[in-house]
């Protein structure tokens, strides 16, 4: 298995072109089911997590085409992919492709709304609490839907003439239900009003994507999402946004390190809680014509306190890297994780770094250190993998990564990136 070493103590300065999003790609690439027409993406990124959703979608019978990359060819920028679901051969997901990856699940929506029937496994993805799909039943239930649970696969029929429109209040926010409703109901019958509806910036860009298909949505980026159905969608070309958490991830890693980085591409509105919790702490954050540029050169930081929250809060997709900026802190700080229940597995990894953090239910309390020491660690999520390389970055001596394939899901080229701009950073390949 690849592992990553590096060396803390060095400076980053320069430049991180900021990469397409997966959590905005992947229900991209899932609305490619709707159509049989070709769905065009631009700004792809090349992540372990796309090419597993390509071979799911190639499962249903999707022709998958990539057409070379729109801009930054050197630095990696993003591919031009063709999605075309001409024929659905196949409504099953099988567990072998989808129980590694939370974002599989999300197929459900197009194939009942387009083949009236799906059989989808149980989903996978960071194993951070127990993550259940009832908000995914409750709506697709509320459309008409039959389901029922066999074997570990939901087996979902919609109705005689296809899913019918309604109102549905969802209990709690919950981006994976929001995006497969709304897929959902942009073939069925009538008008679907969701209420409660997540507000992450990926929501808009599918729900912009679907419009462009021919899909008839109001109330985009609120938490009111009206969905007229229509018979059917059409294919379009759209691009993907700029990865906000890849984003608050680099800003973090400049942060702890020190020096003075653009973040290019990167949109500040998508991840405004961050950078002003960010900005508490010491950091400076510039929003520039091409991105947004974070300096530090040599001021402590501040310990902040934090509540993980659905957008616009606080991302919990930030949380570890937060913690990992904050053992550097000159005081205490508080971390209260909202929205999952078991999102501090890199507590005990910090700590192998010289980190003082404790863990009570939801609040992580760290008490800041001056120095944090170089160790041998092991990632166990995609985001708390990166803390601890961010961790790395400041710390004195070697730091070696273990099980690195976490963060081969959702970062492209992050030891490249990195190095760029001053980082002694390296894959050890197996
Ligand atoms: C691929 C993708 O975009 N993943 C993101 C998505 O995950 P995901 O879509 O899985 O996250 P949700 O917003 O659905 O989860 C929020 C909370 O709702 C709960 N819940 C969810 C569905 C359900 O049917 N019942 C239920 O109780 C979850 O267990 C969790 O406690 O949003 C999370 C919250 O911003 C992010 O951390 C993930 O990176
Ligand atoms: C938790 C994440 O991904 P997933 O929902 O696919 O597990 C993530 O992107 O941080």
């Amino acid at each position: 298995m690849d592992r990553i070493r590096l060396v803390g103590g060095n400076e980053l300065n320069g430049e991180i072109l900021i990469s397409g999003a997966k959590n905005a790609a992947l229900p991209l690439m899932i609305s490619s089911l709707l159509t049989h027409e070709p769905l065009v993406l631009e700004n792809v990124p090349r992540l372990a997590d796309v090419k597993q959703l390509e071979r799911i979608l190639e499962n249903h019978g999707v022709d998958i085409a990539v057409h070379g990359r729109r801009r930054g060819e050197a630095e990696g920028g993003g591919q031009r992919m063709t999605f075309h679901a001409n024929d659905i051969v196949d409504t099953t997901a099988p567990y072998d492709l989808v129980s590694k990856m939370r974002a599989s699940f999300w197929v459900i929506g197009p194939l009942l709304a387009r083949e009236h029937n799906a059989r989808v496994s149980l989903p996978g993805g960071c194993a951070i609490g127990t993550r259940p799909v009832d908000l995914f039943l409750y709506g697709l239930k509320a459309l008409g839907a039959d389901i029922d649970i066999d074997e570990g696969y939901v087996v979902a029929k919609a109705p005689k003439g296809g899913l019918v429109g309604t109102t549905i209040t969802f209990p709690k926010v919950s981006v994976g239900a929001t995006h497969t409703i709304l897929m959902a109901a942009t073939l069925a019958k009538g008008t679907t009003i969701i209420e409660n509806a997540a507000r992450e910036p990926e929501i808009g860009n599918v729900a912009e994507c679907l419009v462009a298909m021919g899909a008839k949505i109001s109330g985009i980026g609120t938490e009111r999402l009206v969905i007229e159905g229509v018979s059917e969608l059409h294919g379009a070309t759209h691009e993907v946004l700029p990865d906000r958490i890849e984003t608050g991830t680099y800003a973090m890693a400049a942060a702890m390190a020190g020096g003075n980085v653009l973040l290019r591409g990167a949109r500040p509105e998508h991840l405004q809680a961050a950078l002003d919790t960010l900005s508490a702490s010491g950091v400076h954050i510039t929003s520039e014509a091409d991105g947004i540029r974070v300096y530090r050169n040599g001021n402590g930081i501040q310990p902040v306190d934090i509540e993980t929250q659905p957008f616009p809060g606080f991302p919990t997709d930030l949380q570890a890297q937060f913690m990992a900026l904050m053992t550097m802190s000159t005081g205490t700080s508080h971390i209260r994780e909202t929205i999952f229940e078991n999102r501090y597995m890199h507590v005990a990894e910090l700590a192998r770094f010289g980190a003082d953090i404790s863990v009570d239910g939801q609040l992580a309390t760290v008490h800041g250190k001056s120095q944090l020491k170089g160790a041998q660690v092991m990632a166990t999520d995609l985001r708390a993998s990166v803390s601890l390389v961010i961790a790395g970055l400041a710390a004195r001596g070697e730091t070696i990564v273990n099980r690195v394939y976490h963060l081969d899901r959702g970062f492209e080229r992050l030891e490249e990136k990195l190095s760029r701009c001053g980082a002694e950073i390296e894959r050890l390949a197996s």
